[in-house]
């Protein structure tokens, strides 16, 4: 199974993606996401200048040995870059091997723990009325759980908010990064509000999300953990910047709120302390950010020690081919949780085929050998890459705050 080719394809059917695809000798290929939203073409230059030539010729198969040599190999290791990177080589890998096998990824990592995989749906809006509005559209599709996000009178621009009504929400959404403002205090008065006409319009049994995105110091995230108990949500997502893990310690010591962290980590290291102390309560590192199945999988078994739960990141800024083989490992992680769903647009569904299938709130793994997922190279050619940054966020006095 030697490696003859393995090259990249960047590609905006919607928006920005890069796909390494790996090509073995006797015809099998793989592909993998390397797709790393704001600094898509680091990891272009990373790929194609330090690990594509040290690829051919080598042995697809061996999976855990090319993990390691792009690891340890690279001196200097992890960060988002080296590790996208890494989880490209790596899902790309796991996709010939299952194709090789003849089988399903699914079942090459242990078969199946579960029948279909629950998600939730971003609901938003511009205020409480227009958030309700979308969690009722997607309870009627059969969501069970729903990421509830408000837009915050005084705030103009926020996270996860379509800055026009019925717009897709892409934050990367100009050449250079756009300036937001933010205040916590108007955050603060406003958020519990939406959890409690969220709860007195859909009940107890929904499922409810919510990301703070960052924004928050370890206090302030305390005190929203607190406020927010009596609509015993299903997690607090990024309730603070989370490089001092200590942060959590805090956090958890005031609330009984489940905590998510680590769309933003890409090692076991960024969660030693988190998971030990058992600080959070789900994992969210997508398999592409986090060095693909054979890091991830590990960081998952670690987790389950302490009774945390996978939770992967899931926004359209991940491609398909992260979504598709994201499935197939929360269709056999015991550890299971939830998994994120933005769908994607239909040209991007167009530009990756895929097996996998959405249906009442769940997806359904398909049976295809290897992760399901393929591209279109004929049809990419036709969405050139256009550069798109992510925006950064200012207090209303200046300071550079977090996004
Ligand atoms: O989907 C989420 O939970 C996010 O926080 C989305 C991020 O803002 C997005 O992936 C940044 O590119
Ligand atoms: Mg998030």
């Amino acid at each position: 199974m030697i490696i003859s080719d393995a090259y990249l394809i960047v590609t905006s059917p919607g928006r920005n993606f890069v796909t390494l695809k790996i090509v073995t000798e006797s015809g099998i290929y793989g592909i993998g996401d390397a797709t790393l939203n704001g600094r898509e073409m680091a990891v272009v230059a990373y790929l194609e200048e330090h690990v594509i030539p040290t690829l051919i010729g080598r042995d697809a198969s061996r999976i855990e040995d090319i993990w390691h040599y792009l690891y340890r190999g690279a001196y200097w290791r992890r960060g988002p870059v080296t590790m996208a990177a890494i989880g490209a080589v790596d899902l790309a890998l796991w996709d010939i091997k299952a194709k090789a096998a003849g089988m399903p990824l699914y079942q090459l990592l242990g078969g199946k723990s579960r029948e279909r995989v629950m998600t939730y749906a971003h609901c938003t809006g511009k205020d409480i009325e227009s958030c309700l509005t979308e969690v009722d559209k997607h309870v009627k599709q059969g969501y069970r759980a729903v990421r509830v996000q408000s837009g915050v009178p005084g705030i103009a621009t926020i996270y996860g908010v379509a800055k026009r009504e019925g717009e897709r929400y892409e934050p990367a959404d100009s050449e250079l990064p756009a300036e937001h403002v933010w205040s916590t205090e108007k955050y603060l008065n406003h958020v519990p509000k939406l959890f409690t006409a969220v709860r007195e319009r859909f009940g107890d049994d929904l499922h409810v999300l919510h990301d703070v995105h960052h924004r928050l110091t370890p206090i302030e995230a305390a005190r929203l953990g607190k406020a927010v108990e009596p609509f015993h949500l299903f997690w607090l997502e990024d309730c603070v910047p989370a490089e001092n893990q200590q942060s959590l310690k805090l956090v958890r010591e005031h609330t009984t709120t489940p905590l998510a962290i680590g769309e933003v980590f890409n090692s076991i290291h960024d969660y030693r302390e988190l998971i030990e102390n058992q600080w959070i309560d789900y994992i969210r590192t997508p398999l592409s950010h986090g060095g693909g199945i054979t890091h991830m999988r590990r960081v998952a078994d670690f987790a389950a020690l302490y009774h945390i739960r996978t939770g992967f990141h899931g926004p359209t800024d991940l491609s398909p081919v992260c979504l598709g083989a994201a499935i197939h490992f929360d269709t056999w992680v015991p550890n299971f949780g939830i998994q994120e769903h933005m769908p994607h647009e239909a040209i991007t569904d167009q530009v990756f085929p895929h097996d996998y299938r959405f249906e009442d709130g769940h997806f359904l793994v398909g049976e295809t050998p290897g992760h399901g997922v393929d591209i279109d190279e004929d049809l990419a050619r036709k969405y050139p890459y256009k550069r798109a940054s992510l925006p950064v966020n200012r207090l209303e006095d200046g300071t550079l705050w977090h996004w």
